[in-house]
């Protein structure tokens, strides 16, 4: 087993060692070591036959193959030890927490970030952290998980609340990132009126808190209140093609009013609002079977299930990493960008080629870890759900010049990445 450090290259060839900037007066640099440790590592599985827990030597093994992506950062993640003849798990907590920055009060912000424990929460949450901020994370848990911000629980800086944003919710607070609301089509669609009226009601009652305590508020809204777009790449400017009544308007539709609202509460009441339309976004920690496309492909691909294309394949999307993210939200809550800004990667592929890739990464890691397939897996064509865009590219032009932002992860070296995230999910027996 191979101990060397992954290198991870970014769109120029330039290896990236650390995520974030300092721009704005806010310094939100992270080293990349250091967030992988926070989710790069599988429970630790016992291997040896009679499955005793103090098993030092398999335990030690799962750590040296950890190590190679976390280079020496793998103490500050609970240990979770999964017994495979039992199927149980023990969990742990931590004697330690991750180092966070110490800093002095003036520049400590108290954070607010409703849907904390979902998949892009979480990673703002660690980022957050880090950097030494206290951070209150708002959840119901509907497709958020606590697994996902569980390393934090019991630090001081740290406070984890069940709340459903639909009720209002009051707290002291500098910022909010009003992230809360399911994102995946299957998940959103599951309950559209729920989906609406978590846009709505938990949007109003959070733009009420922000007028209150004078926080500033960031809205994650998306590119699908562009609709099935008639503009290609999209400009924030465009206005957008949505079928109002369609099974995708509770959503599309949520958005678009939660912007409305956004801008309502900040001609009225002078509320300092922020809205982010964050383009199709992937990484670890995404709910393996919240049916996205990316999850659902590396995951069938890992599996060796047919990959699943809906319609022709000839659909475009354009995929952005998760760390990419991050840092756009981050710049633009603290910019004095008002207006609404595309936070996404401009590298567009058919989901057809995607499919492709993701096979073609998902065999180069199998191949560089020694795993023997099975079969070749093959792309299967399913029917294309009800009014899903024909093409999408954000135009990233105000992000870049207003924010000095810009994707610097290749689509390959993300999913690289999450591909092994799955992997050692599955070889834990929980994927
Ligand atoms: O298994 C699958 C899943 C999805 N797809 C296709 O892949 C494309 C992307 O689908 P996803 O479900 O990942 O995401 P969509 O682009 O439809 O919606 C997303 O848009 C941006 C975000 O705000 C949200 O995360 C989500 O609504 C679609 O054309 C979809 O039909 C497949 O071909 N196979």
């Amino acid at each position: 087993m191979s101990t060397s450090p992954i290198h991870t290259l970014d769109k120029n060839g330039q290896e990236i060692t650390s995520v974030g900037f300092k721009r704005f007066g806010f310094d939100s640099e992270v080293p990349l070591d250091v967030l992988r440790s926070l989710y790069l590592r599988s429970h630790y599985v016992l291997t040896a036959s009679d499955g005793k827990m103090d098993d030092i030597e398999s335990q030690a093994e799962e750590e040296i193959q950890h190590a190679r992506f976390t280079q020496g950062f793998s103490n500050y993640q609970s240990k979770s030890i999964f017994h495979p003849s039992t199927g149980r798990i023990s969990y742990t907590t931590l004697s330690r927490f991750p180092p966070v920055t110490l800093l002095p009060p003036s520049a400590r912000k108290r954070i607010l970030v409703t849907g904390g424990a979902g998949f892009v929460g979480s990673h703002l949450v660690d980022r957050l952290m880090l950097l030494g901020h206290e951070v209150t994370v708002l959840d119901n848990f509907f497709t958020g998980s606590k697994t996902t911000v569980s390393h934090w629980i019991g630090h001081p800086n740290f406070e984890m609340v069940r709340h459903d944003v639909v009720e209002p919710f009051m707290i002291e607070c500098d910022q909010i990132y009003h992230l809360a609301c399911p994102a995946s089509p299957p998940h959103y669609q599951y309950n559209a009126v729920k989906t609406i009226k978590t846009s709505f009601m938990g949007t109003l009652n959070m733009l009420g808190l922000a007028k209150r305590t004078k926080a500033r508020f960031l809205i994650s809204s998306t590119s699908e209140v562009y609709g099935d777009p008639e503009v290609h790449p999209q400009t924030e400017d465009y206005w957008g093609h949505v079928n109002p009544i369609g099974p995708r308007a509770c959503y599309d539709e949520g958005k678009r009013v939660a912007e409305t609202l956004t801008y309502g509460f900040q001609r009225q009441d002078g509320v300092d609002v922020r809205v982010a339309r964050i383009f199709n976004t992937y990484g670890p920690r995404m709910n393996p079977y919240d049916g996205r496309v990316v999850s659902n492909f590396i995951v069938q691909a890992l599996k060796g299930e047919d990959m699943t294309v809906y319609g022709d394949g000839k659909q475009t999307r354009s995929f952005q990493y998760i760390h990419d993210l991050v840092d756009g939200l981050i710049a633009l809550m603290n910019s004095d960008e008002t207006r609404p800004v595309n936070i996404g990667n401009g590298d567009e592929f058919t989901i057809g080629e995607f499919a492709e890739l993701v096979r073609d990464i998902v065999e180069k890691v199998q191949d560089q870890d020694g795993v023997k397939r099975s079969r070749k897996v093959d792309i299967v064509y399913k029917p294309m759900p009800t009014d899903d865009p024909q093409k999408r590219r954000p135009d990233t032009t105000r992000a870049k010049e207003s924010l000095g932002w810009q994707p610097r992860w290749t689509v390959r070296m993300g999913l690289e990445e999450m591909v092994r995230y799955y992997k050692a999910k599955m070889i834990e027996g929980s994927l």
